[in-house]
């Protein structure tokens, strides 16, 4: 193997690659005084917590941890708001307790969150009518309200992308750090939840066994509070690169890069091509990186992301989160695994059960439902049982609040009813129930066949 420098590059060798999903800024002047400005601002992460986040992926990667990542499709500007924030916090927290009972390891828990504000999309403009006008892309580039005027991408709004972050990470540590969210506190939602459920029933005797291993620690005198403090990461796409870039400081300890946008970026089934822009940068900067794969993805296509983005095979830096579809995920993704695995990579492999399950219902929302989320999640563990390799978590489109943008689940939201709280900007979301719902279902899949380790 040739001597390969650990990071020969700087986060502008993007440059000049072909860089999709670009916003096309009308002022480049403007767009380039914001950058300037962004880049002087303070980080929003630290190195240290982005190492330490890598190295708790390393373990997923190893078979020896579990991760939830979850959150909103598109953050919102107007979603910053301290209820919103708390509840979709609160929801990852509750899902990943039940999920560190079922699994019996460590749980690493991972927002969309602080970030999540850009969007690629399938076509540049969205027609209503005879009216055609650029299509939302985010509300870090423009707004969703279908006017020319709103849809025409405005650098500033890269600005207020990082103060949102900003306000929203406060917010996040406060919750997990302050002794809000300890592991008892998310016990006692968690029961509140299976006794208000309408599927409650099914899941009291899960919920009754934590209860009873709770208890268990706290007579072997394990003080409550010492699960009050809680390790909770960040992640975003990162998709628009001048904002990535802008954010992106050498640490002075280790003399790396960092995107310190946030601890995790991942880059999208759109713009994952080995020889583009986003692949480019990620394999710039030290974050831990994970990268969307899609029902086209091949096992070289794999390969070669290995190659460039975790040169050095270190697990817990390159993460694949597959996202297949319920129907395809037991034919597409064994050839990946297996080839990988063959390879000697130690990826952790993460189930986006969302993306592949969208459809368009009568009235012309996007939906996706319950069961074939669930279906895919299933199908995905069966797919790493089969091989004997690692189902290292889930990846999943949430709120914390009581929308109907996603059909079924215990307290059943059918199509009709999905006029009725839908609000997200882009992809439909479970909801608070529907996240719930999925993290029990999940924990008794993971029970019926012993373990979710290894
Ligand atoms: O979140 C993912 C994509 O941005 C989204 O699914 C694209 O949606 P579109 O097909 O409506 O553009
Ligand atoms: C854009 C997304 O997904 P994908 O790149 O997998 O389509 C997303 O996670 O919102
Ligand atoms: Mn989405």
């Amino acid at each position: 193997m040739t001597h390969r420098p650990e990071f020969p590059t700087s986060p502008a060798t993007w440059r000049g690659l072909p860089a999709a999903q670009q916003p096309p800024w009308p002022d480049q002047q403007a767009l380039n005084r914001v950058l300037a400005d962004l880049a002087g601002c303070p980080p929003l992460v630290f190195a240290g917590e982005c190492d330490r986040l890598r190295t708790q992926l390393g373990a997923v990667a190893r078979g020896e941890a579990f991760v939830v990542q979850g959150g909103d499709c598109a953050e919102t500007f107007a979603g910053v708001t301290a209820d919103r924030i708390r509840d979709k916090v609160k929801t990852l927290l509750q899902m990943a307790a039940v999920l560190t009972y079922a699994t019996s390891v460590p749980v690493v828990k991972v927002g969309r969150i602080a970030g999540q504000y850009s969007k690629p999309r399938s076509s540049p403009t969205e027609r209503r009518g005879d009216v055609e006008l650029p299509v939302y892309r985010g509300d870090a580039v423009n707004g969703l309200e279908f006017t020319a005027e709103a849809r025409t991408p405005d650098p500033d709004r890269l600005r207020r992308m990082y103060q949102a972050s900003a306000a929203t990470l406060n917010l996040v540590r406060a919750f997990t750090k302050g002794g809000y969210a300890g592991l008892q506190q998310v016990h006692t939602w968690n029961q509140d939840f299976v006794s208000a459920s309408p599927a409650g029933e099914r899941y009291e005797r899960l919920a009754g066994e934590i209860d009873r291993a709770m208890a268990f620690l706290r007579a072997c005198g394990v003080r409550p509070d010492e699960f009050d403090d809680v390790d909770f990461f960040t992640s975003h796409e990162a998709l628009i690169l001048d904002y990535e870039e802008a954010l992106t400081r050498r640490d002075s300890l280790s003399g790396h890069d960092y995107d310190v946008s946030g601890h995790l970026i991942w880059i999208g089934e759109r713009t994952r091509r080995l020889d583009g822009a986003h692949v480019e940068f990620a394999s710039t900067v030290r974050n831990p990186v994970a990268v969307k794969l899609g029902p086209t993805a091949t096992a070289d296509e794999a390969l070669d992301l290995i190659e460039k983005l975790d040169p050095h095979r270190e697990p817990g830096r390159l993460s694949f989160i597959t996202r297949m579809g319920a129907d395809r995920v037991r034919d597409l993704l064994p050839p990946l695994v297996e080839k990988v695995t063959a390879s000697g990579a130690r990826v952790a492999w993460i189930c986006d059960p969302m993306h592949g399950n969208t459809f368009t219902a009568p009235g012309g929302l996007k939906t996706r439902g319950f069961d074939d989320i669930l279906a895919e999640v299933r199908g995905f563990f069966d797919v790493h049982h089969a091989l004997g390799t690692h189902p290292g978590g889930i990846h999943i489109e949430l709120t914390g609040e009581d929308v109907t943008e996603c059909v079924g689940g215990g307290a059943a939201v059918d199509v009709d009813d999905l006029v009725h709280r839908y609000e997200s900007a882009c992809d439909p979301r479970l909801n608070r129930h529907q996240a719930l719902d999925l993290a029990f279902e999940t924990a008794e899949l993971l029970r019926d066949r012993g373990n979710g380790a290894g």
